[in-house]
């Protein structure tokens, strides 16, 4: 049995279509990412799948059971770590993890297992209220909060975002071990980096799924040479390049402008030249998921 099934969905708000006809499986033991900036529709798609919002067309199911028809058997073996944290502020981390146990008739203790790699690094503080935590230590009680009834299936939105880089890593690492545990995991998140780490993902804009596949393979089918150009003055080259007819893209990533051309790079020589930019390099850049991301965006743009 594939543990999420999501067939042909849509939900719009008013004139917003923030999903429009996703499809996607998650297979078992799969960590499988969803990958898209702020409005991208990816908090609608897991409030579907976790009962919360009815979609307007389509079916999902997870764990087997329809997200409509048996909503009571989803929400019993789901764990779901919402965007903002759903933590009891108020409450300390013990009091908020047996909270969430107890509304799932469960224990702390029955089910600790599958948590205590992650608990252990927060028990220090145990007396400590949620509201007072940093943002990595929320991060980690929100998932053991989302474990403690031991779910079948994991979903996490944007469970990142916001936190600093050493928490993301280790958070990183916390979901490879829940992985090999065979526990199937839907994420989210913005940031490029991570998509790295999943082992499929969907890329999803404006509601719409613009590809899906492994990392690697959306990586390898970018079928354009990247060129890592900097200069003195990164905002008047960004606007130059952008004015260069034989230009295709060009933004802006880390300390460099990553451009494809639709003329050879000499043209691009030729034209920045009389231009003048101080300190001006241009150089040949594999190609990584941001790129893929930004040429299928511009492509969706170009169609709608
Ligand atoms: N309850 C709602 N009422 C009206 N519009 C909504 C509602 N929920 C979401 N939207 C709109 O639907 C679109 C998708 O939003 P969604 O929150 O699913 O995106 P997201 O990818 O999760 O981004 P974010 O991280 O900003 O939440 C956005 O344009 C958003 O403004």
């Amino acid at each position: 049995m594939q543990p999420i099934v999501v067939q042909h969905i849509h939900k719009s708000f008013g004139s917003v279509k923030a999903l429009h006809d996703i499809s996607f499986t998650v297979e078992e033991g799969e960590l499988f990412g969803l990958i898209g900036p702020d409005g991208a529709g990816k908090s609608t798609l897991f409030r579907i799948l976790a009962t919360l919002l009815l979609a307007d067309k389509g079916n999902a199911y997870v764990n087997g059971s329809d997200v409509v028809k048996d909503y009571r058997s989803v929400r019993r073996h789901v764990g779901y770590m919402p965007g903002r944290f759903s933590l009891y502020q108020d409450l300390t981390i013990a009091e908020n993890l047996n909270f969430f146990a107890t509304i799932f008739s469960t224990s702390v203790e029955e089910n600790y297992e599958l948590i205590r790699d992650i608990y252990e690094q927060i028990a220090p503080f145990k007396d400590r209220p949620a509201g007072k935590l940093s943002g990595g230590m929320k991060q980690k009680l929100a998932l053991c909060c989302a474990l403690v009834h031991k779910p079948r299936v994991l979903f996490l939105d944007e469970p990142t975002t916001g936190v600093d880089p050493v928490s993301r890593q280790e958070f990183w690492e916390m979901l490879k071990r829940l992985k090999s545990k065979g526990i199937p995991i839907l994420v989210s998140t913005p940031y490029m980096d991570e998509a790295m780490l999943c082992d499929k993902v969907a890329l999803i804009q404006k509601g719409e799924i613009m590809q899906i596949n492994t990392p690697a393979a959306i990586v390898a089918g970018f079928g354009r040479q990247v060129w890592a150009v900097r200069a003195k003055n990164m905002y008047h080259l960004l606007k130059d390049i952008r004015a260069f007819e034989g230009t295709h893209s060009c933004f802006a990533f880390g300390e460099f402008l990553h451009v494809t051309l639709d003329t050879d790079e000499s043209a691009l020589q030729k034209y920045l030249r009389p231009l003048q930019h101080e300190d001006l390099v241009i150089r040949p850049a594999q190609p990584g998921i941001e790129d893929s991301f930004m040429q299928l965006m511009l492509e969706q743009n170009e169609t709608t």
